[in-house]
């Protein structure tokens, strides 16, 4: 028995051996710079993103050892305009590795955010981008819903001031009639921020704290994630006791998951009664179905799959970067900034003829300070900072380095939008920098990447930009908004997959929450 422990026990060191030297010395990655724990195992990135500081680890890896970095035994992250075109430009062989997209399937389907074929993704993204186009999102009916729901959010400052001062909740509100409406149109529109409380409640596991935890577990052992998650209570209650259990029990996101589906089950059979421009994404995708000749057809699962994601991909990275832009705003030394940002939105009152209104959309992309404060939050706070991550079943040369086919490639937002070349004093919020010349503006957007690009780029960019300008400027044309004492000397924390989003100049308040208060003032009160 000790003779065979011992056979046992050398065979496994020889082969560790043989890995570690085949991973360090003799893997095409191997002259590749990076620290040699990273590259040796997946736990040391794992790790990190356990903390939620794996993007912040990464960084630091660029500023040590420079645009490329091999950060695990089969990934590397980069950091120059060259690998982002490479990897995301147009005609990029790479696509999205079902290994980490996977988790976002929705009722077991795959849909535009995570199919790995540029073929199905192409042709699936064909039916809708012309809905989520700028010239579509800016003009009625789209323009005319995002602006009411402006008006909406300005009620429930004067009805609740307590409510919609919990910048979190009330954002949350916001956002998700907004995405309902686009989604499901009118009919199929959620009202949380008249008070709706059955829509409420579509919220309360949004935030739930486990989530990052479940994410974690979700990649890396998927298998062992899965079994437990279906496991019985008894198996659950007594991993949660020992530490085990990946996430609690509805997970996160599954109100919204269940009110798409039960939403779509009800319209459905409306189709006909409902003019296609009223019925948002769904009835488009059904008209779609209808005329899907010769193309492979959509099934109904996945027409609600594609709702189901896309109130899940504009939910919380809309409102998260609101409540980043209205914090910023509100802190003391920052107070210049939003008395510019009054002063422009007011000036543009008289295009309302005296009625009263809030400004439209479509006016409101026009104010250049406004875009240059949306652009800074979206530059130092971008809701998806972290690694965006891309393999190819083709080898490729990267930054000068041979990359093998099915290596794990990626940039993040956050580095790019921290190199001191490009954004000076990359730390600090300054809108002006975005109201310098085109010409000095230029390289800035060229490493401006909040919203990803290429095909697979996001495709509710300019709803987002809408509704975000319109809360905005309907926000700063009637009120001031002040900061809780509590909260000045912290930042306020959002999740985003299994990273956390915060400034690092304040020390974060409580890592599970994202919680600021804002205090709105009446402009008459001042
Ligand atoms: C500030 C708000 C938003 C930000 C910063 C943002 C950012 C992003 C990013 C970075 C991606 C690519 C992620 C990856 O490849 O891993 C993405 C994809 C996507 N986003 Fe957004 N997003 C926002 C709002 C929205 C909204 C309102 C919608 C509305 C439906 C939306 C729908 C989508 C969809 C469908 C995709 C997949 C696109 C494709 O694969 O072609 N996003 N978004």
């Amino acid at each position: 028995m000790p003779l065979e422990f011992t056979a046992i026990a050398t065979i496994v060191f020889a082969f560790l051996i043989f890995h570690a030297c085949w991973t360090l010395f003799f893997s095409p990655l191997a002259r590749i710079p990076g620290p040699k724990l990273f590259a040796l195992t997946v736990l040391r990135l794992a790790k990190e993103d356990f903390y939620g500081t794996r993007t912040r680890i990464i960084h630091r890896l660029h500023q040590e050892y420079g645009p490329a970095v091999r950060v695990g035994p089969n990934e590397v992250s980069f950091n120059s305009l060259a690998a982002l075109r490479l990897i995301y430009g147009a005609g990029s062989p790479f696509g999205r590795p079902p290994a980490f997209y996977r988790i976002f399937d929705v009722y077991g389907r795959s849909h535009l955010f995570t199919f790995y074929s540029s073929v199905e993704h192409a042709a699936r993204k064909k039916l809708m981008s012309q809905m989520y186009s700028k010239s579509n999102v800016l003009k009625s009916p789209v323009a005319d819903s995002i602006q009411e729901k402006a008006k909406d959010f300005i009620k429930l400052v004067e009805s609740d001031p307590q409510t919609a001062s919990d910048l979190v909740k009330s954002l949350h509100f916001f956002s998700l009639d907004n995405i309902t409406w686009n989604t499901f149109g009118e009919r199929g529109g959620t009202a949380t921020l008249a008070g709706h409380v059955a829509d409420r409640q579509i919220l309360s596991d949004i935030d739930e704290p486990t989530a990052r935890r479940h994410s974690w577990f979700q990649i890396h052992l998927p298998r062992y994630t899965r079994l437990v998650m279906s496991g019985g209570p008894y198996l659950t209650s007594i991993l949660d006791v020992i530490g085990l259990l990946p996430g609690k029990r509805p997970v996160a996101y599954s109100g919204l998951q269940d009110y798409a589906l039960a939403t779509f089950d009800t319209l459905r059979g409306d189709k006909t009664s409902v003019p296609r421009c009223d019925g948002g994404l769904m009835m488009r995708l059904l008209d779609e179905q209808g005329s899907s000749s010769g193309k492979t057809p959509i099934s109904d699962m996945d027409i609600a799959a594609e709702c189901a994601d896309h109130l899940d991909a504009g939910l919380k990275t809309t409102s998260d970067t609101l409540m980043f832009a209205l914090w910023a705003l509100s802190l003391p030394e920052h107070r210049s900034y939003q008395e510019r940002l009054r002063e422009e939105v007011k000036g543009m009152e008289p295009v309302l003829n005296g009625n009263g209104s809030t400004l439209p959309a479509d006016v409101c992309d026009r104010l250049p300070f406004l875009d240059a404060v949306i652009k800074e939050t979206l530059r130092l706070y971008a809701p998806i900072p972290a690694s965006q991550p891309r393999t190819s079943t083709r080898d490729a040369i990267i930054d000068g380095f041979h990359i093998p086919a099915r290596t794990t490639v990626s940039c993040q937002a956050f580095s790019l939008h921290r190199n001191p070349e490009v954004f000076p004093d990359p730390n600090t919020f300054k809108p002006d920098r975005w109201l310098a010349s085109d010409m000095e503006t230029a390289e800035m957007k060229r490493w401006w990447w909040p919203f990803s690009s290429g095909a697979r780029m996001c495709l509710g960019m300019h709803l987002a930009l809408a509704e975000m300008k319109t809360l905005m400027a309907a926000i700063y044309q009637e009120y001031t908004t002040k900061m809780d004492r509590e909260f000045e000397k912290s930042s306020p924390t959002a999740t985003s997959r299994f990273e956390l989003v915060y400034d690092d100049h304040f020390p974060i308040r409580e890592v599970r929450s994202a919680t600021v208060t804002l205090k709105t003032e009446s402009t008459t009160h001042l």
